[in-house]
């Protein structure tokens, strides 16, 4: 149901070594709703995410994913309870066909949904339609981030993590992938966590968003009241496009 929860992190701290990258997060996701994370580089936005992913795990603080506890769960065991993740950087299989990317996103539990899930995924994307047999490696940077969206949404995931998806794209690119995920989210109720430095396009996008700097967070509201936010504009909003 809309608005029930989903995603809660509470006071998670997390380690790599000595160093505390997560310095007592709290965060929640509800159904159905686009929430994002924005910050500077290095603020622990995609340690943040693979947290909740299983990898590393929180040294402290609980992380409950539709009523389950998962802060040890192992990753697999995590991605079978749906949460699937496009992560920074993409990582498709390079070698690999778009087809079969979109295959190895569905798993055996979804084969029976295939053929409808991957009509869906071509009406989103239809440039990944055009070029299905093509290797993925030798896909343009903006043709590769709709493929690692849509090998996660093969996945039919209950929450989708975005890690970074304007990356190193063009404008109007962003653009698409960003209306891509509203409309995702208006006709299919798709819940969708997203990490951006672009804070402009994710604030836009957002129904809620939450600030981070060193590791915590420092502000938290709607998308709307965060790019009118003084301090929001100035730290990340100026001189960037708006
Ligand atoms: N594998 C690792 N080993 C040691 N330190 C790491 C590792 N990964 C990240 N860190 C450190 O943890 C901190 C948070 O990094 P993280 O990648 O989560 O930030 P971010 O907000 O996602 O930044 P960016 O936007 O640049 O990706 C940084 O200081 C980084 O150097």
């Amino acid at each position: 149901m809309a608005g029930e929860q989903l995603l809660k992190v509470q006071g998670v701290e997390t380690y790599y070594g000595n160093i505390r990258a997560l310095a007592g997060i709290d965060v929640e996701v509800n159904k159905g709703e686009i929430v994002s994370l924005i910050g500077a580089n290095g603020a622990g936005k995609s340690t943040l995410m693979m947290t909740i992913c299983g990898s590393p795990q929180a040294r402290t603080g609980s992380i409950t994913f539709d009523g389950r506890d998962i802060t040890k769960m192992p990753t697999h065991e995590i991605a079978r309870l749906r949460i699937a993740q496009s992560p920074e950087g993409r990582r498709i299989f390079p070698r690999m066909t778009v087809l079969e990317n979109l295959q190895m996103g569905a798993g055996l539990d979804n084969l029976k949904y295939f053929h409808e899930d991957l009509e869906k995924i071509f009406v989103m994307f239809p440039r990944l339609k055009e070029r299905q047999t093509q290797r993925g490696g030798t896909l343009s940077g903006g043709e590769q981030q709709m493929l690692s969206i849509g090998r996660a949404l093969m996945a039919r995931p209950k929450l989708l993590l975005l890690d970074e998806p304007s990356l190193g794209l063009a404008p109007l690119i962003v653009k698409g992938i960003f209306e891509a995920i509203k409309k995702l989210n208006e006709t299919e109720g798709l819940t969708v966590f997203l990490v951006e430095q672009n804070a402009f396009a994710a604030l836009k996008l957002s129904h809620r968003a939450y600030v981070m700097v060193n590791g915590k967070v420092t502000m938290s509201g709607s998308g709307k009241e965060l790019l009118a936010n003084p301090e929001v504009r100035a730290a990340y909003l100026e001189g960037g496009r708006h």
